[in-house]
């Protein structure tokens, strides 16, 4: 982590406007992979552009699917998932999605890959995917023996068939699996073994397929079925605004107590983050699904106990609205908190603290008492972008906030400060 730059936050009360944020990182990874293995050209409408997005784009043209970009429009030349051999390594920096979607389909290539990440990532696990796909004969070498990056992968097939697989500990196994579908050399059936975390991402994978006409049934609890050979077909195809990162200005109206318009996401969106406006209303915010976009003012706000196993991503942003709220507000159910970008059940604990904040630790979360924070403090980011922007939040109530290294919002959301501070400057 850069700790020589840093971003000092401004006290605003009532912030008030609109914010226009970016395409979401996990529709434009699913539909970039998805057209990849399509036959034929796709164009993505306001894909992401950003460091998960650009890794991803990065690995397929290594594996030789033609990309070009137009502003935030994509037009990818799909080869039906025919990869070519690589010998160079790819790199998916600190991209889970990555990471995890890209093994199955290079099972499906030609010759050996290898793919690696920063430092982090080769902390986040991939045991029960590679437990999964070897039971099924495939040849998958964690080099380091750690059940992580890096990964030499034998490309001799996708087989697909009945494979058992825990969802415990991330969903995007069982996505994986499931892009993989096309080139799999039998019905795939996926048998999701001792709950499934994050199940909304699974949700999205089977909409974001079926939009390039696959035939997903997941009509069974636990069970997941998609048909062999079902190619994918290329299509024009609008990634709606990432709703992990409106969540920062949906917080920050009600922190200020203002009223902030995030256009570009709907009601009936395919993120599961959403959700998190629920939580908001039981806060005491009043949230206005509009025809261009979701508004939520902010109310007098009050604590709540809430189940985050399926939205954990935004579970920072709550506990930062949490801080502003009467009285103690649990947030559980998500232990896999502790194996993203950082561990970020403790890093929100530490930070928090900072404050003079009390906040509690759990195993799955953390019990947030709320008005208790006192001071402004220099918050460490953890190279995780998603800790840079939810204690950004804290600053815009409590004076004397710094955040160091924002450049970190890359990852997926590289013009955060410029847009919080735009936001700012406009709101009355
Ligand atoms: O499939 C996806 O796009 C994602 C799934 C979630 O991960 P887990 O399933 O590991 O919780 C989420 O945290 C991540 O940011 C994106
Ligand atoms: C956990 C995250 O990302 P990923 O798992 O895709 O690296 C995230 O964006 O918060």
């Amino acid at each position: 982590m850069n700790r020589d730059t840093y971003t000092d936050i401004p006290v605003k009360a009532n912030l008030s406007g609109e914010a226009e944020i970016p395409g979401s990182k996990s529709i434009t990874n699913r539909a970039l992979i998805i057209s990849a293995l399509a036959t034929g050209k796709s164009v993505l409408r306001n894909a992401l552009e950003s460091i998960d997005t650009q890794v991803a784009r990065t690995c397929l043209e290594q594996l030789g699917i033609g990309i070009s970009l137009n502003g935030t429009d994509y037009t990818i030349t799909g080869n039906g998932g025919k990869f070519k051999p690589c010998n160079d390594i790819l790199y998916v920096e600190n991209a889970g999605t990555m990471a995890r979607f890209l093994i199955p389909l290079l099972l499906a290539g030609q010759g050996e890959y290898t793919l690696d990440g920063n430092a982090r990532m080769r902390q986040r696990p991939l045991k029960d995917l590679l437990e999964s796909l070897r039971a099924g004969g495939c040849k998958l070498t964690d080099i380091n023996g750690t059940g992580c990056l890096p990964l030499k992968i034998t490309a001799g097939g996708f087989p697909g068939g009945r494979m058992e697989i825990s969802g415990r500990n991330s969903s995007q196994y069982i996505s994986a699996l499931m892009m993989g579908a096309p080139l799999a050399q039998r019905d795939l059936e996926i048998i999701i073994q001792d709950g499934l975390v994050s199940h909304t991402y699974v949700e999205m994978t089977a909409q974001v397929m079926a939009a390039f006409g696959a035939d997903v049934d997941m009509s069974q609890a636990g069970r997941i079925f998609i048909p062999k050979k079902r190619r994918f077909s290329p299509r024009e195809y609008v990634i709606e605004a990432d709703a992990s990162s409106a969540s920062y200005f949906f917080a920050a109206a009600a922190i200020t107590r203002g009223r902030v318009k995030v256009k570009n996401i709907f009601r009936n969106s395919l993120q599961g983050d959403l959700k998190m406006l629920d939580v908001l209303e039981q806060m005491g915010c009043e949230v206005v699904y509009g025809a261009d976009g979701i508004t939520v003012q902010g109310g007098s706000l009050r604590a709540v106990d809430v189940n985050m196993n399926t939205m954990s991503d935004v579970a920072p942003t709550v506990a930062a609205v949490a801080l502003f709220a009467e009285g103690q507000t649990r947030i559980w159910d998500a232990e896999n908190m502790r194996i993203k970008e950082c561990d970020r059940i403790s890093a929100v604990c530490t930070e928090f603290r900072k404050t003079g904040a009390q906040i509690e630790e759990l195993r799955d979360g953390f019990v947030i008492t709320g008005n208790s924070a006192k001071t402004g403090a220099v918050f460490e980011t953890y190279d995780d972008h998603r800790m840079a922007m939810a204690l950004s939040l804290i600053g815009l109530r409590i004076p004397g906030v710094r955040v160091l290294d924002p450049g970190c919002t890359a990852k997926t959301f590289p013009d955060y400060f410029d847009v919080l501070f735009r936001l700012i400057a406009s709101s009355p």
